[in-house]
């Protein structure tokens, strides 16, 4: 089976794109220095344990397992952190990114799925977002992204550099088998950290502001289902072995939730309280991000199955109460 090198296979999405490809007769070789993932969600193909700045040890990962595309899921995503220590996020996700390029390109690999995000947009009041909207990211976590994306042009006109990238709305929900899901440490994203609350892992949910410009006064946000997600990836490495040209998609719904509707879904999919308290605006934070393209669909050929509220929140669900990694 053609290998395929993933960085951050330990991860959340990158675990979940193993195991897609795997299904699809790739095998998913994980590249990962486990700073925020977990060995015990590489489970669908080998390991190579590295950092995307060790450029000896990424010339070693294309040298040995000759892959036929890279698929790079690796970065640091809170956007807390990016706002407070942005030289980390420059340095880890353009330095390492840069550095994968330049081996990937040494290594003759010229295919790369890319994991970029709605949080390059910034803030467009009432706009919908499709693919040719301007990008005012407004932090250094969707600025570093941005950068990639450049750096991605640069290097297809120079050294033909082939990628899809794919800006990604909210993922959510998990594996329905359960063998992989979502575990940060920290976790901040709104699902998992209510089901924690909700299971009294931790405290009240606290809803970061109630005074948005939106009709129950808090953010609204596109969920797509993370194995919907990777699906789409397995369509976009298609894509680039067809010899199709390089190409940007978006990969969300179209539909937006409020914080307020999430709790009331979670309510209903889990039949508990969610004890939650509102406090202040959370820095960072756009009012507002919901896709407004079909492209993926359109051009792709890719059926999200998995995307509604209740299916993601109960598979998120599910991968809470019996699913966990230790190491
Ligand atoms: N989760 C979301 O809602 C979301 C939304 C938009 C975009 N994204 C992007 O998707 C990708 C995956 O996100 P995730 O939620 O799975 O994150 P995650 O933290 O679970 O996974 C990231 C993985 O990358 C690895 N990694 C980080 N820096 C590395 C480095 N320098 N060298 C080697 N490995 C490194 C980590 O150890 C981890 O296993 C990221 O690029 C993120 O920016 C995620
Ligand atoms: O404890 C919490 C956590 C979140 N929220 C709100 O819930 C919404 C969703 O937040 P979160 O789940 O943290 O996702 P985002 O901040 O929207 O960011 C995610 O989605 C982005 C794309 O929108 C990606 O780029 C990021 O990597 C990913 O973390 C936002 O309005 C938050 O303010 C709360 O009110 N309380």
């Amino acid at each position: 089976m053609p290998n395929v090198l993933v960085t951050g296979g330990a991860g959340y999405i990158g675990s979940h794109a193993c195991k897609a490809l795997m299904a699809a007769g790739f095998t998913p070789v994980t590249y990962d220095n486990f700073s925020t993932g977990w060995r015990d969600a590489v489970k669908f193909g080998p390991l190579v344990e590295g950092d995307l700045t060790d450029r000896a040890a990424l010339d070693r990962a294309f040298a040995e397992h000759a892959p036929v595309a890279v698929m790079h899921f690796a970065a640091l995503s809170l956007v807390g952190e990016a706002m407070s220590n942005p030289g980390k996020y420059w340095h880890n996700n353009v330095a390492g990114s840069l550095t994968l390029m330049e081996a990937a390109v040494a290594g003759g690999c010229t295919n790369f799925v890319f994991s970029s995000t709605c949080a390059t947009y910034g803030e467009h009041d009432n706009v919908v977002l499709d693919e040719n909207t301007p990008q005012s990211p407004l932090n250094a976590y969707g600025a570093s992204k941005r950068a990639i994306e450049d750096m991605l042009r640069d290097f297809e006109a120079a050294h033909g550099l082939r990628h899809v990238i794919f800006r990604y709305f909210n993922v959510a929900g998990a594996d329905p088998d359960a063998e992989v899901g979502e575990h940060h440490r920290p976790e901040t994203h709104l699902i998992p950290v209510m089901l924690e609350a909700i299971q009294g892992k931790r405290d009240a949910l606290t809803i970061h502001g109630t005074d948005y410009d939106t009709p129950d006064g808090t953010c609204i946000r596109d969920y797509v289902h993370v194995c919907d997600l990777v699906d789409a990836h397995v369509l976009g490495l298609t894509w680039l072995q067809d010899g199709k040209a390089s190409r940007v998609f978006n990969l969300g719904t179209g539909r937006g939730f409020s914080v307020r509707e999430v709790i009331d879904a979670s309510r209903a999919v889990t039949n508990s309280e969610v004890p939650y308290s509102e406090g202040p605006r959370r820095a960072g934070d756009a009012t507002k991000l919901v896709s407004g393209s079909t492209r993926a669909v359109e051009e792709l050929g890719w059926t999200p199955k998995h995307s509604t509220m209740a299916r993601m929140i109960a598979d998120a669900w599910r991968w809470q109460q019996t699913g966990s990694y230790t190491r």
